[in-house]
């Protein structure tokens, strides 16, 4: 049944300068919500327990969403995952206790299409959850994404309210971490093309051997998304957020490569990983819940180097 959003309802996006979190605060505003809250990690630590219930008790919110995490690419996940278990687990844990110390009425987790099995079935169900082994370089992080997809059902068998989760893809878009080393593929490429280009260097290396597939989703239509499924879904199940499309590694970079206008030589490296060698997302849940993606993967290029070439003195590196 659907259920519009009071548009007048206090709504904290925990997480609001990162790339999701911004353009989920773009899209509420643009939708008319007046009472947007976001807390910095400087003023709100969410790994600090008592602070995140205290500040839940003072503001009481009538819907929140988990946009709050420790993210980074595959070399991050892969090299850091003792961190990426422990922050991911301690802000989400604290996040969904406070929030049901006060009864929030309505909230959205976000977790990540890495909780599927390394070998799912393609494209990638939500009932394939937990049938088999997790792909190796992200395993930590896929671990608490899980754990908070379990404290989500188990909140509401036990205490009957309706909060949901959303798997997103990959992501990219507006606001993202381009850091050389801990972003993910599309800012990493999206920098070094774009440096490259204006360096006048002869080639460029990226990672792997660009045979993994990826599905990559603009942020802005996943915010979109996650805004639809608030609206339009009660379930205990997970809900994938995608495209349904995906390409090759290298295929992408081609991409980015001529939007950019890069036109030296791709090498890659062998030495860093591939990763899961594809994980495109079934969207049908999504789809039949009335919200299907539209941009094509060269729009939201398009769209990122515009915003990167406009912001590039700030962007997170
Ligand atoms: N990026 C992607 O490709 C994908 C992302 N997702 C999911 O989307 C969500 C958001 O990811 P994304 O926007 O990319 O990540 P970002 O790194 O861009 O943003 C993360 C945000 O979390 C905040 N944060 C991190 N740690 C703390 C903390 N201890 N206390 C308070 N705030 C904290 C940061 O705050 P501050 O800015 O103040 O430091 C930042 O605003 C995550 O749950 C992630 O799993 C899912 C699939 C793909
Ligand atoms: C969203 C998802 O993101 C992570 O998983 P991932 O999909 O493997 O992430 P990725 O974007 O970093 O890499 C995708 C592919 O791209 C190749 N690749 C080439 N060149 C660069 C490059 O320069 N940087 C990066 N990062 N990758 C590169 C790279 O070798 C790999 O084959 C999870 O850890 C976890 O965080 C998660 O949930």
């Amino acid at each position: 049944m659907p259920t519009e959003l009071d548009r007048d309802a206090t709504i904290y996006i925990a997480g609001h300068r990162g790339l999701v979190g911004s353009a989920l605060w773009r899209r509420f505003e643009r939708e008319g919500f007046a009472n947007l809250v976001g807390k910095s990690r400087a003023e709100l630590d969410l790994t600090h327990r008592r602070n995140v219930f205290e500040f839940f008790e003072s503001l009481r919110p009538g819907v929140v969403i988990l946009a709050a995490a420790k993210v980074g690419g595959i070399l991050a996940n892969s090299t850091y995952p003792a961190d990426f278990l422990s922050e991911n687990l301690q802000i989400q844990t604290n996040v969904l206790d406070a929030a049901l110390n006060v009864r929030v009425p309505k909230l959205l987790f976000l977790g990540s299409s890495c909780i599927y099995p390394k070998f799912a079935e393609q494209p990638i169900r939500e009932d394939s959850l937990l049938t088999g082994p997790l792909e190796p370089t992200n395993d930590a992080y896929a671990i608490a994404k899980i754990a908070g997809i379990l404290n989500i059902q188990a909140v509401r068998r036990q205490y009957g309210l309706p909060w949901i989760s959303g798997m997103p893809t990959n992501l990219y878009g507006p606001g993202d971490n381009f850091s050389a080393e801990g972003s993910h593929l599309l800012p990493a490429l999206i920098r070094r093309y774009e440096t490259a280009k204006n360096n006048g260097d002869e080639y460029v290396i990226n990672w792997g051997s660009g045979t993994p597939r990826r599905e990559l989703m603009h942020v802005d239509d996943m915010a979109a998304a996650c805004l639809h499924l608030l609206e339009n879904y009660d379930g205990d199940q997970q809900v994938n957020i995608g495209t349904g499309r995906d390409h090759t590694v290298s295929e992408l970079a081609d991409i980015v490569a001529n939007v950019v206008g890069f036109e030296g030589e791709i090498r890659w490296d062998p030495e860093k990983p591939d990763g899961t060698p594809r994980k495109v997302l079934d969207v049908g849940v999504l789809e039949r819940s009335g919200w299907q993606s539209t941009r094509t993967i060269v729009e939201g290029i398009a769209d990122t180097v515009d915003w990167y070439r406009q912001n590039e003195a700030e962007v997170r590196v």
